[in-house]
């Protein structure tokens, strides 16, 4: 559009990581202006200073779960906002420089969730190899282009930008293995409602309250709202004391989201709201608990008001 400046995205880096893959799919970012950030901290703080608009970082991962950094930016870092979620399914090469053999490989490296995912292959492959992480599977492939290690296990495009050798294809141990990354913006309005929404939540309970983390959990159960996640995370005072990050089903403008949200609230040390948008993939068919469906919160709220307006026939 003309007059209209191209947005500015970062996204974990350098270029070819999977992160940079995933924000390839947005055609707002295939148009706009493309800047790598070493880390996930740095990505995000880009968005905080306001140098980015947006930052693509992964969240988590089908094999090995959590990205902590990313969690622990989202729960205790200066407030941010998820806009969008975006699921991508990668796939690993082994690259080394040229001329190098495998058999001759002793230190591969690559993020930790790229180890991860790569485990059953190295064990039949290298067992003896040493693996080592780094900040990103891109990174990875810099490193033994400088002469760090011997491999990196990364995407095809991070091994070719590197002028590395492809040593063994499709390494991963799952070919259905899936990463959840998010776009995240400075706080501000949600995202629009699309009626098939994800919320993201952090919860910090009282810690001296048994049955505490019980209470947080019921105030979804009780309005029928999907929980798709919850994720433990210490909060770094002491050993014992988590946080909770959860996602539900349903947008925060949807009246059950916020009346689950005001329960929280009240119930909770504290809550941070991290973002609704659109989930990335139809929601999984869940059953609901008796009485909790859309016809039942409506007959109740209209059974409510004929008894508040005093009408005669109280069935
Ligand atoms: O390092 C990358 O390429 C990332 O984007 C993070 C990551 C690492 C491993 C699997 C999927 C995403």
């Amino acid at each position: 559009m003309p007059g209209v400046p191209p947005q500015r995205f970062t996204y974990l880096g350098p270029e070819g990581t999977f992160a940079e893959q995933a924000l390839l799919t947005l055609p707002a970012a295939r148009n706009g202006v493309r800047e790598p950030s070493a880390t996930v901290p740095e990505a995000l703080d880009a968005v905080r200073s306001g140098a980015v608009g947006a930052a693509l970082v992964p969240l988590e991962n089908s094999v090995e779960g959590a990205v902590g950094v990313t969690l622990d930016e989202l729960a205790y870092g200066a407030p941010l906002l998820i806009t969008r979620e975006l699921l991508l399914q990668v796939r690993f090469g082994l690259f080394g420089r040229p001329g190098t053999k495998l058999e001759s490989v002793r230190t591969v490296a690559s993020h930790p969730h790229g180890l991860a995912q790569v485990r059953a292959w190295m064990r039949k492959h290298l067992p003896d190899a040493e693996q080592r992480s780094t900040s990103s599977t891109s990174d990875a492939a810099v490193a033994v282009a400088r002469g760090d290690f011997d491999a990196a296990a990364c995407a095809a495009v991070a091994g070719e930008r590197q002028r590395l050798e492809l040593l063994a294809d499709d390494i991963g141990d799952s070919s259905t293995a899936v990463t959840r990354f998010v776009l995240v913006t400075r706080p501000g309005r949600p995202a629009e409602r699309t009626g098939d929404d994800l919320t993201s939540l952090v919860a910090f309970i009282a810690h001296d309250r048994a049955g505490a983390l019980l209470e947080v959990l019921t105030e979804f159960a009780v309005r029928g709202l999907n929980l798709t996640r919850i994720e433990s995370r210490p909060t770094k005072e002491r050993l014992g004391r988590y946080c909770f990050l959860l996602d539900c089903s349903g947008h925060i403008a949807d009246d059950r989201v916020g009346e689950a949200v005001m329960g929280l609230r009240r119930i909770c040390a504290d809550v941070r709201f991290l973002g609704s948008y659109p989930a990335a993939e139809p929601s999984p068919p869940y059953t609901r608990r008796p009485g909790t469906s859309d016809a039942d919160f409506a007959d109740a709220a209209g059974w409510l008001r004929q008894i508040r307006d005093g009408a005669t026939d109280r069935g």
